[in-house]
């Protein structure tokens, strides 16, 4: 596996491979690396002929009092995953790299409506900041298909949007949600819990499970059945965020009549803010 860390030098690689007919596949993430991004590579790797991973803290998706600063970044041992899992190019750029004019004074992209939901609502900026970074990411990688998460579901519609939207070459897949035995969702988050903290977590997916199970039963209280489960994790030692029984295709509140869901949650643990989804099939 090759590292690069500038544009330059990432164009001129690339643009070798795209002459030589590879399809190019990217993957990009913000680095501290776990099994569920492994996972997108593995897939990229399926679809591709060339894997390109991006590790980059954006801070332009993060909120002033957000963990930027505490963001863990492993770059070594994340560089040694990624070459046993068989990517090609690793792209780390640093912040001047990325953002040479300053991250005030240069084009953003918004993608509204869907941008000001659920993670939006808590985290003002934050989808204006994703979906900026990944233009950009897109503009410099020029990839083929691009893997993202469905752990982030609402930030793999935004992408969609966006993409769809400007007309960009670009296929986006989505990769279902690794998670461990005890149905956590992997995140580089979780490396801030405690071990106390570590029991409880589990509990956020456990509580969405039981969610579901009542609507498959034929609840459509949605706000009752919200409520409840915020208490429970409230009892479980959680603070809220958010936990919302929505329409999947555009992620407003989903009404008794609609029959394909998602449950997008996200709540606070200790130090982290954890968020996980499961989609409904009625
Ligand atoms: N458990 C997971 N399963 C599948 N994809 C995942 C998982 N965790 C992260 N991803 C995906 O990896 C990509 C990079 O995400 P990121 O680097 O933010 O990782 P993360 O572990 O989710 O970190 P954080 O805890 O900060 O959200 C995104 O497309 C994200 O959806
Ligand atoms: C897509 C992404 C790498 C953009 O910074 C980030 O939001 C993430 O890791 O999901
Ligand atoms: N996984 C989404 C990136 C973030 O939380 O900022």
């Amino acid at each position: 596996m090759q590292t690069i860390f500038s544009i330059t030098e990432l164009r001129k690689a690339l643009g070798a491979e795209r002459r030589a007919g590879k399809r190019i596949g990217f993957v990009p993430t913000m680095g501290n690396l776990h099994d569920g991004h492994i996972q997108l590579i593995h897939q990229s790797n399926a679809t591709a002929d060339i894997t390109v991973a991006s590790i980059f803290v954006n801070p332009l998706q993060f909120g002033e009092n957000e963990d930027l600063d505490a963001y863990p970044r492993t770059l070594q041992s994340d560089s040694e995953k990624l070459a046993a899992a068989d990517c090609d190019y690793l792209f780390a750029p640093n912040i001047d790299e990325m953002y040479p004019n300053g991250q005030v004074i240069q084009t953003q992209v918004e993608v509204p409506v869907i941008s000001d939901l659920h993670c939006g609502t808590s985290r003002p900026g934050h989808f204006r900041g994703v979906a900026t970074v990944v233009c950009k990411l897109f503009g410099m990688v020029q990839p083929d298909v691009a893997i993202f998460g469905e752990k982030d579901f609402q930030q793999l519609m935004v992408i969609r949007r966006m993409t769809e939207d400007l007309f960009l070459p670009v296929e986006v897949q989505g990769s279902p949600i690794a998670r461990a035995d005890n149905g956590l969702a992997l995140s580089s988050r979780n490396g801030y819990l405690t071990p106390e903290e570590l029991a409880i977590a589990p509990t956020l997916n456990r509580t969405i499970r039981n969610t579901i199970s009542q609507i498959k039963a034929g609840r459509t209280d949605y706000s009752a059945l919200q409520e409840e489960a915020q208490a429970v994790l409230e009892e479980a030692g959680f603070s809220r965020d958010y936990y919302n029984i929505c329409n999947r295709y555009d992620l407003q509140a989903a009404k008794a009549d609609d029959s394909e869901l998602v449950l997008v949650a996200a709540a606070y643990l200790g130090k982290a803010r954890l968020i996980d989804n499961m989609v409904i099939d009625l």
